[in-house]
């Protein structure tokens, strides 16, 4: 096992997934609850990021769906009945939580409906994500498009890393703009987990991007085996 838990390459390059079991790493679940959660209205969210905002709480009424708090730090969302145990570190910080000034990196909100094996995510891409001169760098889009896919991928199956994901870029996003990212499951096969997903504007008139994706259930027996034979 390496010094800290999670996920890192072995000398030998293989994938690794590290898991540890110290009393006091297992304090980052009690964590959860105390940090602060960033997918909540803030006073760079637009008028456009509120009413949709308002919509989809609205439709938390009634239990179908359901809001997903976001915090800086992954350990963070981890629910304790996944009962994995991982070291948290000071020093790291989730990619989307890590530009501080509210408006200028990744504004977004997830929402899951749990029945339709779907997340919805509300996305404002702010000025430190440009691409092309007023417009949102793919990579930002391909990272919001990942969390928000992942996160349904997560609700379905647990424990996933992305093993595939495929991008149709078919109009930019101009900064500032809101989309709506609709991912949804669609197959479960075994350990893999096939998904899709629309990036649209508010108004449903421009479709942004379209992708798909592969994410595999991580198997717990292979990843101890590859950490014992790197020992
Ligand atoms: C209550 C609900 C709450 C939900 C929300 C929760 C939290 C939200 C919080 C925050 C939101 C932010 C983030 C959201 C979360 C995640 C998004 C980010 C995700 C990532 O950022 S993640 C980083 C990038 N990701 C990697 O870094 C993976 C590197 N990779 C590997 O670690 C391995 O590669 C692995 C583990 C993928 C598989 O490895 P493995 O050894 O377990 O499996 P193996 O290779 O045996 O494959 C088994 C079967 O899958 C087939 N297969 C495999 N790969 C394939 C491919 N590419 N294409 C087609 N088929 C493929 C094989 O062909 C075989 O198929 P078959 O069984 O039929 O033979």
């Amino acid at each position: 096992m390496g010094p800290r838990g999670g996920i890192s390459r072995c000398p030998c390059g293989r994938k690794l997934l590290t898991v540890c079991l110290s009393r006091s790493i297992q304090a980052a679940g009690s964590q959860l609850g105390q940090s602060k959660d960033y997918a909540l209205p803030n006073a760079s969210w637009s008028q456009d990021m509120l009413d949709l905002y308002n919509r989809f709480l609205d439709m938390t009424k009634d239990g179908l769906w359901k809001r997903i708090p976001s915090y800086n730090n992954i350990l963070d969302h981890i629910p304790e009945s996944m009962k994995l145990t991982y070291e948290k570190r000071k020093d790291t910080r989730l990619f989307l939580r890590s530009i501080d000034a509210e408006g200028a990196g990744f504004e977004y909100v997830m929402f899951l409906n749990t029945s339709e094996k779907r997340v919805v995510c509300l996305f404002q891409p702010g000025s430190y994500l440009e691409g092309h001169p007023g417009f949102a760098h793919g990579g930002s889009i391909a990272t919001i498009i990942d969390s928000t896919i992942g996160s349904c991928a997560i609700s379905v199956a647990g424990k996933v890393m992305t093993a595939n994901l495929s991008i149709d870029y078919v109009n930019p996003v101009p900064l500032g703009s809101v989309v709506l990212v609709d991912s949804k499951a669609d197959k479960v096969e075994g350990r893999k987990v096939f998904l899709s997903c629309k990036m649209q504007s508010v108004d449903g008139n421009t479709l942004h991007a379209e992708a798909t994706a592969l994410f595999i259930q991580l198997d717990a027996t292979k990843a101890q085996k590859q950490q014992a034979s790197c020992q």
